[in-house]
């Protein structure tokens, strides 16, 4: 793994090599985590385990075993034994402490990074507080174990390296840290560790291209770069899933990058940005990200796989879908584990191999919520407070009096208030979530309705970057064509099911993938789905390729938006949107065209 990296010549003195010291080293370490990880996967089995119970969809701005948050456990606990749990340490703790919202979690992040105190505001203050009081002890305690086994060691082969590094390729933080590198006292060696910490933060979030102020902390650059580019060879070994599953993989980058990067690799020799990029390499492989849908619904399966608990409607789908044209497109379907008495789907990890995933999820089609939802709102519907709750809070006169008067509504009023409020209803889809390449999610998005503001979140979700934004069309393009062909397309009412757009720049992918079938439902033989019609109850419709060309003309829209041909007023960007589609969708009927423009007009464009 690690070969490539310039080791220490052995000294003098005849003592063994640095080079063996840093193995040692590394060994020890790998050893310390191996033992952090099994104590972590028991902690999130238990707190999945739990979660079980009730599976809320995912509502607060992070994700779920984000891997980008590993490495901020790992130097939490990297020196933590299992057997040195805290009493109080409860498994649930850590899934709650991954999902905690965005903009909290950043302040938590921020205060830690100056000072461990208990007592901290913030939405989970007291639970971070107790892991922080106890986790700076321990790391506290394992310093002193660490520095006893490293020193003298350590300091010889760190300023051999830094003095070998070239000073003009570090920026102010790490030449800070050069200076500071001295374990004569504790204050420094904490002060180290700390920025370390930040450093490992930062990089490890993607941090190279300034959003380390938001952390308050000044990115490791030569470190980043090597976070976000070493152990190339490992990651390849570990299958790609664009090469694997998809002949029509955008390479969307330069060459010239990946040749400065490896510069960079050879040139970063501090034994502890090496150590500490192991750890986070080591994670980095099993990256896995939950940008929406329902809690507790996943788990991480084998290399290069994730779980998704079994559901029969989606299991069939997925089976059936793996010799249909849309194979390509969706994620590679390996069949049924069954863990702790539950059965799960074996997926591909779309994400697996990535170094720095941006991600996307949008929701496809013009309803989310199936025809028999409608009968059973009718018949036998079940009043959900939860929903109600959710409700009130975005639009408190959205319920009807009755439903205030009950503090509950239908599951069918929500969904069809959530269609209407987003841009499902209008422009036949509607983006869940995004994490952009720091590692921010964001999932609030249920008010993005209008095609202005649907196009800044492409921007957003892009950063402006025109390769990207022509990668993806290029797919969806592709995507487009592979429906026509597609029988089960032609035989299903799809539902609720997403487009995940994925993009990684240090891997030069940009992938569109079809995921979550969850609620697509094979019509009988004598209805015939266009897919590109409005939807009236009992024809089934669902409007995917409705969704789909909006989501290609906003891409052009987007594309042109950067370029500086922008049309800035309400009308205009009307007409464009609708020649846009006409000119992508030559083949759309008239009453597409016709739904298409009411949807326009009645868009607020501002
Ligand atoms: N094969 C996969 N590889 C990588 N990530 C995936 C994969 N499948 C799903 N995801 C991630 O999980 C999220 C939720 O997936 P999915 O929509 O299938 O879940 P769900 O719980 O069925 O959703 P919903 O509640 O909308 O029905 C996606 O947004 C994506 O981030
Ligand atoms: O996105 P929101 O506003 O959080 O609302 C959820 C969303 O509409 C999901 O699609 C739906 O799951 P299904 O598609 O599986 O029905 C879920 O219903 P649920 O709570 O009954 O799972 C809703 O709570």
């Amino acid at each position: 793994m690690s070969t490539s990296m310039d080791m220490p010549e052995e000294d003098e003195s005849g003592q063994s090599s640095k080079a063996e010291n840093v193995e040692s080293m590394r060994n020890q370490l790998k050893a310390e985590v191996e033992t952090i990880d099994e104590f972590e996967n028991n902690c999130m089995k238990e707190a999945l385990l739990a979660s079980r119970k009730s599976k809320p969809k995912l509502v607060s701005a992070q994700a779920v075993l984000s891997s980008r948050l590993e490495p901020e456990i790992i130097q939490k606990e990297l020196f933590v034994s299992a057997s040195e749990k805290p009493e109080d340490w409860e498994p649930n703790s850590m899934l709650n402490w991954s999902e905690t919202n965005t903009g909290a979690k950043e302040k938590d992040r921020e205060n830690e990074n100056t000072k461990h105190t208990a007592g901290k505001g913030g939405l989970f203050s007291g639970e971070m507080s107790r892991k922080n009081t106890w986790l700076a002890g321990q790391r506290e305690r394992l310093r002193g174990k660490r520095r006893e086994r490293l020193e003298g060691r350590a300091e010889n082969i760190e300023e051999e390296d830094d003095n070998t590094a070239n000073e003009k390729e570090m920026n102010p933080g790490i030449r800070l840290r050069h200076t500071q590198r001295q374990w004569s006292s504790k204050e420094a060696q904490d002060e180290e560790s700390e920025k370390d910490v930040t450093g490992l933060r930062g990089a490890a979030q993607g941090n190279i291209d300034g959003d380390a102020e938001m952390r308050g902390t000044i990115p490791h650059r030569i470190f980043s770069k090597v976070l976000a580019n070493s152990f190339a060879s490992s990651s390849s070994s570990s299958s790609s899933s664009f090469n694997y599953s998809s002949a029509e993989s955008d390479e969307v980058f330069s060459e010239g990058e990946e040749m400065a990067k490896r510069k960079d690799v050879r040139r970063c020799r501090s034994w502890r940005t090496f150590l500490t990029m192991m750890q986070w390499s080591k994670r980095r492989q099993s990256s896995w990200i939950q940008l929406a849908g329902h809690q507790g619904n996943f788990q991480l399966g084998e290399s290069g796989e994730v779980l998704k608990r079994f559901n029969e409607v989606e299991d069939t789908c997925l089976q059936a879908l793996m010799s249909d044209p849309l194979h390509q497109f969706v994620p590679r379907y390996h069949g049924h584990i069954s863990r702790n008495g539950e059965n799960y789907i074996r997926l591909e990890d779309l994400l697996s191999g990535l170094k720095q995933p941006v991600i996307m999820d949008c929701k496809m089609g013009i309803r989310t919520y199936q025809e028999e939802e409608i009968v059973k709102a009718r018949t036998k519907a079940s009043i959900r407070r939860d929903m109600y709750q959710k409700m009130v809070k975005v639009d408190p006169t959205a319920p009807t009096e009755e439903e205030h008067a009950r503090r509950g509504v239908t599951k069918l009023h929500y969904m069809q208030w959530r269609d209407s409020t987003s841009s499902t209803a209008t422009l036949g889809f509607r983006i869940e979530g995004i994490m952009t390449e720091n590692g921010i999610v964001q999932r609030d998005f249920s008010q993005t309705q209008s095609k202005a503001q649907v196009t800044e979140a492409l921007l957003l979700f892009t950063k402006r970057q025109v390769d990207i934004l022509e990668a993806y069309l290029s797919r969806l393009d592709v995507l487009k064509e592979t429906l026509k062909e597609s029988a089960f397309f032609r035989s299903h009412e799809v539902i609720g099911s997403s487009l995940l757009f994925v993009h990684d720049r240090p891997t030069n992918k940009a992938n569109i993938w079809m995921i979550d079938f969850g609620k697509t439902t094979p019509v009988p033989s004598n209805v015939h789905l266009k897919h590109d019609i409005p939807w009236v109850e009992g024809n089934r419709e669902d409007g995917y390729l409705l969704g789909l060309a909006s989501l290609i003309s906003l891409l052009h829209v987007a594309i042109r938006e950067i370029r500086g041909q922008g049309l800035k007023t309400h009308h205009s960007l009307t007409e464009h949107i609708v020649s846009e589609f006409n000119q992508h969708q030559p083949g759309i009927n008239e009453a597409t065209t016709d739904f298409l423009k009411e949807t326009t007009v009645t868009n607020n464009m501002d």
